[in-house]
């Protein structure tokens, strides 16, 4: 389908083949990013590597962040996973009402302590509270319509004295460096100390001779996973509170089987049992797949030579969107999609999907987020030491009834999450609420130890 925003055409993809054939096969020329006045040239200067166009500085950045996060890197960070979700699980079992705010604290925290090796303790951590308002003048800047620069940038050209919006937006990127370069530079002093954990901006500084960039670049690549990495995953597991919720009476008591025969009553799963769990893993794969996050596909890719497909033109600099809620919600891939089914993802005669893990979450080609790797790590982790010691069910009114979710009531937005819904989540047994308090004070204990808890950063 097209759609014609100004003079530039959006190619919006509904069928995972042709995201594959364009967007994968053909990634030499659909990797860059559609020109975005706002939230690129004024809002970062094209320094965050979100919105960066296809070229030298997108390799460099991407290239750190792929050694940041290869599997190497990813081992080192699986304890803390570990760890915040023996947390989460305690803190489910104490404020079950909570859990979206449990959800966030654990994926907040997870992705600062990989990127500067601080522990978010609260969810009224200041550091959060900063993040946050970044990330949403962020999503502020990039709402259709707002700006009218964005359909006339020669508009950026006016002097920032005579633009107040410009100026704002101006202010904002010197703060937001200011922010960032100082949490980087709080584990610059850590390092020189000896103090620093390791850490996703140690790395950055340990190679930083090697790829020079500018105090800019360096603060928004070191910032780059909390902004990428934070809310995409609680709002993943949102999406899965809610599939609980809704099915889970289907499909929970089977995953309740898995993890009683595979782990027993008297510990919680960790990583050294995901591949005895094939039933978690499919629970994890239809998460990503009936509600995606990123349900346009993420930041649009855009193509950087004119082409052809099927005989149509798609002119250089066109908008390509994967639309992940047409694709994932495709019947002939996944028929009937809207019915959270994760027995679907152990079928041998599914049909067929261009993607090895049936999905496409992650988007596609060379723009592949670069987080997937600790993303799935968390996913996996958190889902099922969550199933092993909890049954959800429909919440109940005055009257006993059960009370209905609305598995379409969902936030506005390129990212969204459901929106607020009642549930009942209660622990299986007074043993696995023993279990779950003993590894959480035990966890506690350790990042205290071994991470920076302190208000340093
Ligand atoms: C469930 C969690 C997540 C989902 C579903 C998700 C999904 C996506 C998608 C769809 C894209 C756009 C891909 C494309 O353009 O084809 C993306 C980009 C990106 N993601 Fe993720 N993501 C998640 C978690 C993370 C995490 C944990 C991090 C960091 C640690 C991260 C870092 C990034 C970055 C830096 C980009 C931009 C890459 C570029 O433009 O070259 N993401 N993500």
């Amino acid at each position: 389908m097209t759609v014609w925003i100004g003079r530039r055409p959006t190619i919006v993809i509904n069928d995972p083949v042709i995201a594959v054939e364009l967007m994968e096969k053909r990634s030499n020329i659909y990797s860059s990013r559609p020109r975005m006045v706002i939230m690129g040239e004024l809002g970062t200067n094209n320094d965050g590597i979100l919105t960066m166009p296809y070229g030298e500085k997108w390799r460099k950045h991407r290239r750190l962040l792929h050694m940041g996060l290869m599997t190497k890197a990813l081992n080192t960070y699986k304890p803390i996973q570990e760890l915040e979700s023996k947390r989460m699980v305690w803190d489910m079992v104490r404020t079950p009402a909570k859990y979206e705010s449990h959800l966030d604290r654990y994926s907040t925290s997870v992705v600062v302590l990989v990127d500067y090796g601080k522990r978010v303790d609260s969810p009224e951590d200041p550091l959060v509270k900063n993040v946050l308002t970044a990330m949403q003048h962020a999503a502020m800047l990039n709402v259709p319509g707002k700006f009218l620069a964005e359909t006339f940038p020669i508009l950026s050209k006016v002097p920032a004295f005579l633009a107040p919006w410009k100026q704002a937006i101006l202010d904002r990127r010197v703060q937001g460096r200011a922010f960032f370069g100082g949490l980087a530079d709080t584990v610059k002093a850590k390092m020189d100390k000896g103090e620093a954990p390791e850490s996703f901006t140690k790395h950055l500084w340990e190679k930083r001779s090697e790829f020079p960039m500018s105090d800019m670049e360096f603060s928004f690549l070191s910032s780059a996973l909390f902004g990428a990495g934070s809310d995409t995953t609680a709002s993943t597991l949102a999406s899965f509170i809610l599939a609980c919720t809704a099915f889970g009476h289907e499909w929970i008591p089977k995953a309740h089987e898995e993890l009683d025969r595979v782990i027993g009553r008297d510990r919680t799963p960790s990583f050294a049992d995901q591949k005895d769990l094939p039933y978690i893993d499919a629970v994890v794969k239809e998460t990503l797949r009936w509600r995606p996050v990123a349900v346009l596909g993420g930041t649009p890719h855009a193509n950087t030579e004119d082409d052809y497909y099927n005989g149509y033109l798609i002119p250089k600099g066109s908008t390509i969107l994967g639309n992940l809620w047409g694709i994932h919600l495709n019947e002939q891939y996944f028929p009937d999609p809207h019915h959270f089914y994760p027995d679907r993802y152990l079928d041998p005669n599914r049909p067929d999907y261009p993607h090895p893990a049936g999905h496409s979450a992650f988007g596609w080609g060379r723009r592949v987020c670069p987080g997937e790797g600790l993303a799935l790590n968390s996913l996996f982790m958190t889902i099922a030491r969550f199933l092993w010691g909890f049954n959800v069910a429909k919440a109940k009114d005055a009257n006993g009834k059960d009370i209905d979710v609305d598995i379409f009531d969902y936030t506005d937005g390129f990212n969204t999450r459901p929106r607020p819904f009642l549930c009942s989540i209660t622990p299986r047994g007074p043993e696995f609420v023993e279990i779950i308090k003993r590894e959480a004070e035990e966890a506690d204990r350790e990042l205290r130890e071994k991470y920076i808890n302190d208000d340093e950063l």
